[in-house]
């Protein structure tokens, strides 16, 4: 459905993408992962047809002209781009009387798409008084009103909160369900591990791609869950020297990387005793897909 082969593209010396392979197929909802600056935007856009002078080859829908078939995707860009000061009704008419739906479907078609992405009471509020979550479902609204057969999102839930964030995921679930391919670009591990297949960046090059259950059983490393109240930074320095590998924390909760648990188990409890520091609960866990990507950024990874 989508493939990009050997695929590189440079903005002046900047690198955006670099000898890039991936391989999309149909149905599938697919995930390109990384941080800020990964390659991830660019990658859409390429894959889009709006960017030029690249090198390497990309299929989509079974051609290298793109430009022919662009009627054929959604796109839902990072920015919100459509126009504030219209009504979410008068946004949702428009796109659709400039995508050529028949003026006769427009009214059906709005008020069903509107329907489902929950934005039918709010018809009348101007989108600039949207909150960010609603924008983007008008945005994703906006991208339904030609039928869209593949969906590019790029990072569309950034700075959603998590319940308009699973609302918004939930639409995307429904609109896979109808056969709909989806590409989403996306910084959180957590949406990371609602795709079927993940693209994890970095520097603009290809880290992995699996599914997120893959990527977790290709972890090399060891987990130990560690709960403590303790704060002392030196403390975790002295973790680190001693066999830790690296540290990832969530709060008063740390997920510490190891190689041979057992040793090291021992090795943690004696180091925070010394410290006098409680251990609520010191345990091997399964990794989380933000622990893969931590060890592929820092440690350089499986490539
Ligand atoms: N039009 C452009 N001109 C110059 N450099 C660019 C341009 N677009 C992207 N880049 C650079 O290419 C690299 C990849 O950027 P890209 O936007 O694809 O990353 P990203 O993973 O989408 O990150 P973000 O979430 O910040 O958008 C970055 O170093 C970025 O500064």
């Amino acid at each position: 459905m989508i493939e990009l082969m050997h695929v590189t593209k440079n903005f002046s010396e900047v690198i955006g993408v670099q000898d890039l392979n991936l391989r999309i197929e149909q149905g599938e909802i697919f995930g390109l992962v990384g941080p800020d600056g990964a390659g991830k935007t660019t990658t859409i856009r390429l894959m889009l047809g709006l960017l030029k002078n690249f090198t390497g080859k990309i299929t989509v829908l079974g051609t290298e002209n793109i430009e022919r078939i662009k009627g054929r995707f959604g796109y839902v860009p990072q920015k919100f781009s459509l126009y504030q000061d219209l009504s979410v009704l008068e946004n949702i008419e428009l796109i659709g009387a400039l995508y050529g739906v028949k003026n006769s479907e427009i009214q059906e078609k709005t008020e069903k798409i509107l329907t489902f992405t929950g934005l039918w009471e709010f018809r009348h509020r101007l989108s600039g008084n949207l909150s960010g979550g609603m924008k983007q479902k008008l945005a994703l609204a906006a991208g339904l009103m030609h039928k869209p057969e593949v969906f590019f999102l790029d990072e569309p839930t950034t700075g959603v909160d998590p319940v308009a964030r699973r609302e918004f995921w939930q639409l995307l679930y429904e609109l896979n369900k109808t056969g709909m391919t989806i590409v989403v670009a996306t910084p959180y591990m957590d949406e990371a591990e609602l795709c079927h297949r993940v693209a994890l960046m970095k520097d603009g090059s290809l880290v992995s791609c699996a599914t997120p259950n893959q990527l977790i059983e290709n972890y090399p490393y060891k987990i130990l869950s560690l709960e403590t109240p303790m704060k002392d930074e030196r403390v975790l320095g002295d973790l680190l020297k001693l066999i830790v590998l690296d540290i990832n924390s969530f709060g008063e909760k740390y997920h510490l990387i190891v190689k041979d648990d057992k040793v090291v188990k021992k090795a943690i409890q004696d180091t925070l005793v010394n410290h006098k520091i409680a251990i609520n609960r010191l345990e091997e866990t399964t990794p989380c897909l933000e622990d893969v990507f931590v060890a592929i950024a820092h440690m350089g990874g499986d490539k």
